[in-house]
């Protein structure tokens, strides 16, 4: 290459130059309260869907009146910078945690709410989505039919009648969200429906929560023009009200409450998990670092000390999920957190 043409710079998209980063000094947001939520709720109109969805949700709650029932929110909110959304700010999720945890919640006998990111990995399917493990690269073709490769019919299998026993018991209900708005919407709409189960239900908040969004009332209707000769993008954006205490406090009292705290900072990962944690006043913050979430996460609770829950080498290598650890670690709290409830575990 001529020496004068500099090859980009290999960047990989997560990092950036720190003198870039926003200053993590502000004052906090402090946690929601009442006219907040009135506020939000009010200005920001509801999904055109949400009334049949919470239908649906309300019928699967009350077939499961006398079982657990977890509500797993899953894959990252979007906050659209024009209301015919072109443009659109997105949390990273690939949605593996929420997923991939569903399926340990179905294997142990929980009703699984799955509130997920439209177009996210789902429970079963993730192990064949269209891009890792593409289901394509497991079929053959003989005497004109698609037969699967016998090297991974065991596997298959498994998943499939592990997908089929779900579908069958109707233990798990698909709904989907792409913005915050409409998040925000069905997750407190949600949390209602789940209200007769009490100590039953549990919260598993594993989504990538927006913290900024354009209100509707400055939100353009129409695609924002790009002059020629180049003109900024000044964006003004609110903080999105912070409503896991309103969830705590009103939404779904009673209910097991289980949050996630996503840092890049490893210095910073504990005490703003610790943060999460006096702020709320839920029962649970599991707190991930964004490049070793995979392989590590560390319990972060009430009156006990921090709890690392790591993959060793020899189980990373063969490819074990850390949801199979994270899970049975969980069961244990919600029955613990049911019996102290009065309920019958
Ligand atoms: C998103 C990941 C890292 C999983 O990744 P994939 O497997 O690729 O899907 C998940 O483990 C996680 O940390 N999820 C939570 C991330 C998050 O946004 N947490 C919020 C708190 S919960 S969102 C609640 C709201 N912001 C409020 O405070 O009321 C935060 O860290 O600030």
């Amino acid at each position: 290459m001529d020496s004068h043409i500099k090859s980009p710079p290999t960047r990989r998209l997560s990092t950036g130059e720190r003198e870039n980063a926003i200053d993590r000094t502000i004052p906090l947001f402090p946690p929601a309260i009442e006219i907040d939520e009135h506020n939000y709720f009010d200005n920001n109109e509801p999904p055109e869907y949400l009334e049949d969805m919470i239908r649906g949700a309300q019928e699967f709650v009350s077939f499961h009146k006398n079982d657990r029932v977890v509500l797993v929110t899953s894959g990252g909110t979007t906050v659209p910078l024009e209301n015919q959304t072109v443009r659109f700010i997105d949390n990273f999720s690939a949605g593996t945690r929420g997923a991939t945890s569903a399926e340990y919640f179905l294997e142990n006998g929980y009703a699984v709410i799955f509130l997920h990111r439209q177009f996210s990995l789902l429970p079963y399917s993730r192990h064949y989505s269209h891009s890792t493990n593409c289901f394509l690269d497991f079929m053959d073709e003989k005497d004109g039919k698609v037969l699967v490769d016998p090297k991974y019919q065991e596997e298959m299998l498994s998943v499939l009648r592990k997908y089929q026993t779900a579908k069958e018991k109707n233990l798990l209900l698909l709904l989907p969200f792409t913005t915050i708005n409409q998040y925000l919407h069905t997750l407190r709409a949600l949390s209602v429906a789940l209200q007769p189960l009490k100590s039953r239900a549990l919260f598993y908040l594993a989504a990538a929560v927006s913290d900024f969004f354009v209100p509707l009332h400055r939100i353009p209707e129409h695609k924002i023009q790009s002059k020629a000769g180049g003109n900024k993008l000044v964006m003004n954006l609110d903080p999105v009200p912070k409503f896991l205490n309103r969830l705590v406090d009103k939404w779904a009292p009673g209910a097991m409450i289980i949050s996630f705290k996503l840092e890049t900072d490893s210095s910073i990962l504990l005490s703003k998990a610790k943060q999460a944690l006096e702020r709320y006043s839920h029962q649970l913050v599991i707190g991930n670092l964004l490049q070793t979430r995979k392989r590590e996460v560390v319990f972060v609770e009430p009156n006990a000390p921090v709890l690392w829950i790591r993959l060793t080498p020899k189980q990373e290598a063969a490819g074990i999920d850390i949801e199979s650890l994270i899970i049975p670690a969980v069961l244990e709290r919600h029955s613990a957190w049911i019996r102290e409830s009065g309920g019958s575990v």
